[in-house]
């Protein structure tokens, strides 16, 4: 592609790639100047001409020496657009997910209720690149932008139609997925996270009402989880763009969640749709899944899907990798579910979920983050403390922080639990403790397979380690 057709000027250069990081630019190459929360990437300018790279998309005012300057307020905005033309064609019908929690799951769920459709289908997020039996992992919820373009590219010349990715609100400040057109975007709900980035709620919500008032196609469908006290802001959005509502929950009027009974293994949902009842039995388990699984159906049917097959699609939903996957039952008799609960919220919703199914005591073991929101940690331990029988503080991935001190302030809303330094002996302990009417909830890493700790990651993986333990 000449770097001409990218900006409309007269440059007869051929443009070879992308870039963001000087390390990766090659003779050809379009670079990405951007200002970061560590470093300045127009620090790295000059070096990145000194690689070859023709272009330099940064602000105005950047200094761009021996190389096309395409200065523009929003450099990463700008970078996108172009990459898009780049990587582009895309598969034609795309939905994007965010929300503080759910997102792995509705896109995961899409995936597979696209698949029993007959779809040739996709997803990108946490769980990295899906497509039927193979995965790709990137490290990130949303990959960086040029990783994100171009596996969407790839993945649409592999004959993939139809994708669902998770558009994190780190993805969306930092237009990481700009450019990919959006048929539909869901909102599954808003609560403390990532505070240490966005600073506020009020400003970790815009950057996600973001994916709503710019992102998804202005002829597109906004389906969103009305039960969540946030959802009114992307309705209002919506309602003034025109986008199509596909509103789903207990007050949802395009999927109506009626009734919810929880069986041995799952639940049995009756939800009203078009004037109809459906039961559908669902085979995960916990209010969290069902609300899930009612936003995965609803953008299915918002991007083409019948509203009968998709509803029964979800009695044959296989569960998503360490979200409630029960690992192992403890040769008292406990069975032992991992959750990826890393936030008040979704620890809450993980107990709740299980709770109902525990004749005896819910025993969690749990950490937080390093490096990440801290004001969560002491909510963390209360909401544990309140629903919770038996509390078993210890650590998560605590990166660059002192792991004491991470857990010191997670006791500080759990003061009857017990702390435990080191993951494994906490697991060890909560699965000893169990008896046979018990259950054992371990949440915060779910289908992690390392423990960050400081540059390294060790290996661990709690299902692993759950099952060690029980045998
Ligand atoms: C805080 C954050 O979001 N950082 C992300 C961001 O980095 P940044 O823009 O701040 O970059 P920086 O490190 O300050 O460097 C500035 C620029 O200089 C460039 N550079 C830097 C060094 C150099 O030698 N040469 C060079 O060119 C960098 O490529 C960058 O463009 O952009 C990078 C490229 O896209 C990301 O890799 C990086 O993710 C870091 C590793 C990270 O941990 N992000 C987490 C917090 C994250 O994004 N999590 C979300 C949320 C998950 C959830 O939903 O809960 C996710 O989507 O995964
Ligand atoms: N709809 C929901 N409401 C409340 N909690 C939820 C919901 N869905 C998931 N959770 C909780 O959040 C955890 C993470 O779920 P999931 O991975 O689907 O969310 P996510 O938004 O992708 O998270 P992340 O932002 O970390 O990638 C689950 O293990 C569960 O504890
Ligand atoms: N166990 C992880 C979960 C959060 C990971 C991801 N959502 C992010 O914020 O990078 C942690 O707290 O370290
Ligand atoms: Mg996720």
């Amino acid at each position: 592609m000449k770097l001409s057709a990218l900006t409309g000027g007269d440059e007869t250069a051929t443009v070879t790639g992308f870039a963001i990081d000087h390390r990766k630019v090659a003779p050809g190459t379009v670079f990405g100047a951007f200002e970061g929360a560590r470093v300045n990437g127009e620090d790295y300018i000059d070096a990145a001409i000194a690689s070859g790279a023709i272009a330099v998309v940064a602000r105005p005012d950047a200094r761009v020496e021996g190389a096309v300057h395409i200065a523009d307020r929003r450099p990463r905005e700008a970078f996108a657009l172009l990459a898009a033309k780049f990587f582009a064609p895309f598969p034609q019908t795309n939905i994007a997910v965010t929300g503080t929690n759910g997102k792995t799951s509705v896109v995961e769920m899409t995936r597979q209720l696209w698949r029993m459709a007959g779809r040739h289908a996709a997803s990108i997020g946490t769980l990295g690149i899906n497509i039927e039996g193979d995965n790709a992992k990137t490290g990130l919820t949303t990959p960086d932008v040029v990783t994100f373009l171009s596996n969407v590219g790839g993945l649409a010349r592999e004959g993939v139609t139809h994708l669902a990715f998770e558009a994190s609100s780190h993805g969306l400040s930092q237009y990481r997925t700009e450019g990919v057109p959006v048929r539909a975007a869901a909102f599954t709900n808003l609560s403390r996270d990532h505070l240490d980035y966005h600073g506020d709620m009020a400003a970790y919500l815009t950057a996600k009402l973001r994916l709503f008032s710019e992102v998804l196609a202005p002829d597109g469908a906004a389906v969103v989880w009305v039960d969540d006290p946030n959802a009114d802001r992307v309705i209002d959005l919506a309602r003034a763009r025109g986008n199509r509502l596909i509103s789903v929950g207990k007050h949802g009027d395009t999927l109506r969640l009626v009734s919810r009974d929880p069986t041995l293994l799952g639940q049995g949902l009756v939800i009203a749709a078009g004037g109809r009842e459906y039961a559908v039995n669902l085979p995960l388990i916990g209010a969290y899944q069902a609300a899930n699984a009612l936003i995965a159906a609803g953008l299915v049917i918002a991007t083409g899907g019948e509203v009968a097959p998709t509803l029964a699609g979800l009695s044959r939903l296989q569960p998503v990798r360490g979200r409630l996957e029960r690992a192992v039952i403890t040769r008292s008799g406990a069975p032992v579910y991992i959750d990826y609960a890393h936030t008040p919220d979704a620890l809450e919703a993980a107990m709740q979920a299980l709770k109902p199914h525990a004749a005896g005591r819910l025993i969690v073991v749990f950490g937080a983050g390093g490096d990440r929101d801290r004001g969560k940690r002491e909510p963390m331990g209360q909401v544990a403390a309140a629903h919770a029988d038996s509390v078993i503080v210890t650590d998560d991935n605590p990166r660059g922080e002192d792991p004491a001190e991470i857990r010191r302030m997670i006791l500080k809303g759990a003061r009857e639990a017990r702390e435990v330094d080191g993951r494994r002996e906490a697991i060890a302990a909560a699965i000893a403790e169990a008896n046979a009417q018990d259950i054992v909830l371990i949440a915060g890493k779910g289908h992690e397979q390392g423990q960050i700790v400081g540059d390294m990651v060790l290996p661990f993986d709690d299902v692993t380690v759950a099952r060690e333990v029980a045998a």
